[in-house]
């Protein structure tokens, strides 16, 4: 493994080549934080009082700087610094990750924990969001799987479906994830295969942006093993840090955190909603 380096960091070299978008809209660095980092963020997070966490059926999760409201709106506040720094300043900035969103910034972070065993049901982020995805993972190693979503010809024709978003963490309203009873309805079937596999190891950041965001599903399977990894499967395996972990296929879950970093598209400061509120 190549010596860790910042500095060095670039978008091109991070392209994931495999995934749709000419190697445009999909993005992976090993190693993006060090040890002591992940270290820092996962005492934060596992620190936090009790109520911060939203208990899900298949997972638990924290919202940075808060949910958003019913109609996608998110009251503006600073993320607490512990999520800016490093993160956000100085590499994403270095990156220039977000300077093409609305706000040139992250301005919110779901922390989602998944035990073993545990996932995320496919599923698509919705309109609430800049199309633009920043992960960084902490403390396990994970299968992202993308599903190519369900297509009908008067979607096409009407543009992208707005599913809408609420990011409080019900799993009726976040994220829309699609049931199960839709899914096999839709698919015609259980048992369907993603079309792609991303590895994302702990420490590690991945970007997923436009086409992606757009035209797949994403989920992570409830399981205790990730199994049949290798080059043919793992669409960034040539940018995985430390593949030698994997060489013989598997993954043994271990918990693991995630913080998804976004761009919320509406943001209302609270004194104009003091002032909304007067006027009532
Ligand atoms: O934990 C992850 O990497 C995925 C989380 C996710 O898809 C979401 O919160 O919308
Ligand atoms: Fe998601």
């Amino acid at each position: 493994m190549s010596e860790r380096d910042p500095s060095s960091w670039n978008l091109e070299d991070a392209r994931i080549t495999q995934l749709p978008g000419d190697g445009e809209d999909a993005f992976y660095i090993a190693d993006f934080i060090t040890q002591d980092e992940e270290e820092r963020l996962l005492q934060k997070i596992t620190t936090a009082p009790l109520p911060t966490w939203k208990h899900l059926s298949h997972r638990r999760l924290q919202t940075y700087p808060s949910p958003l409201t019913n109609n996608n709106t998110l009251l503006a506040s600073p993320l607490p610094s512990w999520l800016v720094s490093p993160i956000i300043t100085p590499h994403f900035d270095r990156l220039a990750l977000f300077a093409g969103s609305p706000h040139h910034a992250p301005n919110h972070v779901l922390v989602n924990e998944y035990t073993p065993g545990q996932g995320i049901m496919p599923h698509e982020d919705g309109a609430a969001y800049y199309p633009l995805v920043a992960t960084v993972s902490l403390g396990g190693d994970i299968v992202l799987d993308l599903y190519e979503k369900y297509k009908r010809d008067d979607d096409e024709k009407n543009g992208h479906e707005d599913t809408g978003n609420n990011d409080d963490g019900d799993d009726s309203s976040s994220d829309k994830p699609i049931t199960k009873e839709e899914l096999v309805a839709k698919e015609g079937g259980g048992g369907r295969q993603p079309k792609y596999r991303i590895l994302q190891e702990r420490r590690s950041l991945l970007v997923t942006r436009n086409s992606i965001y757009r035209d797949y599903l994403h989920g992570i399977a409830e399981r205790y093993r990730d199994e049949g990894l290798g080059p043919d499967s793992i669409c960034n395996w040539d940018l995985l840090g430390h593949p030698e972990r994997f060489r013989d296929g598997a993954n043994v879950r271990e918990t693991r955190i995630s913080l998804t970093y976004r761009d919320v598209l509406k943001v209302a400061k609270l004194g104009n909603t003091m002032k909304f509120l007067n006027k009532r």
